[in-house]
Parts: structure tokens; sequence; C-alpha cells
């Protein structure tokens, strides 16, 4: 098949070093996925917002040669119905290093799997690095959102979330019933002719190599905790196993020693590392979240803690996201495709584009990264706002999508 996607003629490629940092050229290629619902709305927004700032930040010397390729509902419409991540788009991610996405549809119950969590899976990008803090002015329903500033290292790749489970009723799900019961003793299904079955791998590899780059991040960032967040009292060998791994790694790799008698740890620089339970965990969020810094947990604790910990700080309109794996970043907003609001200039694109603000930052383009910031704080400042923040922000006005983006550059 011939490819679809447009090379830009003026780009070159992002490399990567043998130690994973990159060689990143003036004009670097970025490959991006618009995305489906709201992808229409948000993605050309965060374009426009990304060129301003490296254009005033470097006044023309840099510029990103942005590269559409395709996912999803657009995928069907450029490649054939039934091809919803192509193959060559999963290469391009890989190939060109860095890159962003919007949301993509995943339905309910049937139809296809997750296209998130496939390229995840494809690409091995086994960190979802979700950074929470909060901006001056945002509203929020805690009365002091600027105590959450925490960055969640959510596990990519495993746990439940990997997808592999059987429909009730299959000739599957009875061979998995039949061989539970009767070769590995499990009584304990309560409605064995009705179950579907998931399973939850959890490995001691994916466990430590998610909780490196936690307890690496916290020291390159001089951050004062690593919380790991587990249900390791009732999911004794998966979660509990992580939060065992866990420990012994910031022990063997670096230097943890235990902290009045332990389980708590501390590293020789004075970073402590420590445990909660799940649930007892989103309750403290919201009652001392100042006692949380960098987070460490498994898939699915840490897709809800993302949207929990994002609403503590105005919601999910805001939330940045990474996947990464050593070598390859993928950026994209923590929230969904939000449909209901596709292709009505409507939704906040502060998501994406501070997810953008991350790629620039691992880029190195810092200058660039730190004008987005600034320009969203001086906008949510002057209660220029989408509406999200408007409905909650007495005197605010409320804007579009674009224009919201169109505010961000005027205040560059
Ligand atoms: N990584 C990805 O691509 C992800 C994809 N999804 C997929 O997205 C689809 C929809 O999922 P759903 O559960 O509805 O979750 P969404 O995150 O899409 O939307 C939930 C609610 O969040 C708010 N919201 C979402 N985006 C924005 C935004 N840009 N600005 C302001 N508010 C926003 C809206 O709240 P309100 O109604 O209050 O206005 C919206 O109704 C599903 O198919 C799901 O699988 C979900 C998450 C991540
Ligand atoms: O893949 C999806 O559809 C949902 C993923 C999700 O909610 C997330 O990664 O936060
Ligand atoms: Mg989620």
């Amino acid at each position: 098949m011939t490819q679809k996607f447009q090379v830009p003629q003026q780009g070159s490629k992002i490399t990567v070093n043998a130690d994973f940092s990159l060689n990143v050229p003036d004009n670097p290629i970025i490959p991006f996925v618009e995305g489906d619902g709201t992808g229409v709305d948000i993605t050309p927004v965060m374009r426009k917002v990304v060129d301003a700032a490296v254009d005033k930040s470097y006044g023309g010397k840099r510029k990103i040669a942005w590269m559409e390729i395709y996912a999803g509902e657009k995928a069907t419409k450029v490649y054939d119905p039934d091809t919803w991540l192509p193959d060559e788009t999963v290469q391009a991610i890989r190939e060109y290093v860095v890159s962003i996405k919007g949301p993509l549809t995943t339905p309910v119950s049937g139809g296809i799997r997750s296209l998130n969590v496939a390229l995840r899976q494809m690409l091995d990008l086994y960190v979802c690095l979700r950074p929470v803090r909060y901006f001056k002015g945002v509203p929020s329903p805690v009365k002091e959102p600027e105590k959450t500033d925490m960055v969640i290292f959510r596990e990519n790749t495993e746990d439940i979330y990997a997808g592999v489970e059987w429909e009730a009723g299959s000739p599957e799900v009875k061979k998995v019933i039949e061989f539970l019961q009767k070769e590995m003793g499990v009584s304990k299904i309560r409605f064995p002719e009705s179950s579907a079955i998931g399973v939850k791998p959890v490995s001691i590899e994916g466990s430590e190599r998610l909780v490196r780059r936690a307890i690496q991040y916290a020291i390159d960032n001089k951050r004062s905790s690593v919380t790991l967040v587990h249900k390791g009292n009732i999911m004794k060998f998966t979660e509990g196993g992580f939060k065992k791994w866990g420990y012994e790694l910031a022990q063997r790799e670096f230097g943890a020693e235990l902290l009045d008698g332990g389980p708590w740890m501390k590293l020789p620089n004075g970073i402590v590392i420590k445990d909660v339970i799940a649930d007892a965990f989103l309750q403290q969020i919201l009652l001392r979240p100042d006692e949380y810094d960098v987070v460490a947990t498994l898939n699915l604790n840490g897709d809800y803690i993302s949207d929990a910990l994002a609403a503590q700080v105005g919601g999910i309109g805001i939330a940045p996201g990474a996947n990464l794996s050593d070598s390859v970043a993928m950026f994209e907003a923590t929230h969904g495709t939000a449909p209901k609001y596709a292709g009505k200039d409507y939704v906040n694109p502060g998501s994406i584009i501070l997810s953008a603000e991350m790629m620039l930052r691992h880029m190195g383009w810092i200058e660039a990264a730190d004008l987005i910031v600034k320009s969203m704080e001086q906008a949510i400042n002057a209660k220029t706002v989408t509406y999200d923040f408007a409905r909650l922000m007495p005197g605010a006005t409320q804007v579009s999508c674009s224009a919201f983006g169109q505010a961000m550059i005027e205040r560059m």
C-alpha cells in the first residue's frame, strides 16, 4: 500500500542517542493525530498556539514541520472502513520519536478495543506521565487548590487495562472458568454460568521500570516524595507485588533505607518513598494534597486518579499528559473525545496545549514552553476562558475553543 501521509519537505527527523538524549533539528518533523470528537476543535488550536510560541521565542530560527498521520475515525476514511490504526501510523510515531495526538473514541462494551491503549502497548510507552498543578485563577471545587501539585507516573502497558478478557456466555469464557475451577481449584466465582472474566497481569519488570522512572524524576526535579499507590491488601500478588517490588527497587538501585522501622523508606538525598492504599489515597488527596508529590501507580488506578486530581485543580480541560518509552514520546490530553461538543468550537483546548508544552520541554525548547504557560496564565487571569471555567467563574468572558487559543497568542 502507498503511504497516505505527506512527509514535509522542509523538515528533518528528531533522532535519539544511545543514552536516550535527543538530537532536535531546528525544523523537526512532528507527527500529529487530529483525534476523534473534539479533536477537530482542539488540535488545530494547539498547533496555532505552538507555532506562535515557537516563532516568538526563536524569531523564525526554529519551526515545527507538522505531519498529519491518521488513527481512529479519520483513518477509516483515509484508508478503508476497517483500518482504525494503520501500521504506518504506528511506525511514524516510532520513527519520528516525538509526536502528539488528539483523543480517540473507544466504544463501551462491544466494538473495537481502545486505540489509545493499543498505541501504548505496540510502542511500549510504559509511562503515562500526568503532571497536575494549579493555575492561579482557575475555578476549583477545593478551598486551597494550590496545595495540589503532583506528578502521576501511571504504568501504561499492563494490568486489567491490557484488555485480556472474555465475554460472558462465550465458549472462551467457559473454557477459562472450567480451567480455573478444575485445574486451579478456584471455588469463588459467584455466578460461573454468566460471568465474564478479565485477567490482571502485573509483572516485576513492568512495575520496576515504572517505579524507576518515577524515582529518577523525583531526584532530577528535586521533589520530596514518591508514593506507591496500590490496592495490595486485596489484590496481594498484583497490586501488592507492585508495592513490594517498588520498595525493593528503591533500596537496591537508589540506596533507600527504612524510615522509622519501615515500610516507608528514605533516599540518601532525603526523598521519602512511601505507599498508600488506593481508596485511602483518593480521600487523602482531597483532604491533605500537600502530603503527596510524585505518585507511581498501576494502569487502572492511574486512570481514575488522573481525572480525580485534574478535577481538584479545575477539571480535565487543562490536564496534560505524555506516553513515554525509553526513546519514544507521544503526548496527549488526559481527557477523551467529549462527543457531545464535537465540531462546535466550544471545549477547552488547554489540555492538549499543555501536552504540547510538555512536548516542547521534552525537546529542550524551554523558552517556547515557558511562553505557553505564561500566556495561558495571563488569559485565565484576564478571565477570558472557555465554558468549563466560565460556568464556575463569576465575571468571566466565555470564549470559544479557537478564541481561547487566540487570547493566548495575543498575550505572548
Ligand atoms: N486518551 C484518549 O484518547 C482518551 C479517550 N477517551 C474516549 O473518549 C470518549 C468519551 O469519553 P468520556 O468518558 O465522555 O470522557 P471525556 O473526557 O471525553 O469527557 C467527559 C467530560 O469531561 C469534560 N471535558 C472533556 N474534554 C474537555 C475539554 N477539552 N474541555 C472542557 N471539558 C472537557 C466534559 O465535561 P462536561 O460534560 O461537564 O462539560 C465531558 O463531558 C470515550 O470513547 C473514551 O473511551 C477517554 C479518555 C482518554
Ligand atoms: O482509551 C480510552 O478510550 C480511554 C483511555 C483513558 O481514559 C486514559 O488513558 O485516561
Ligand atoms: Mg482516563
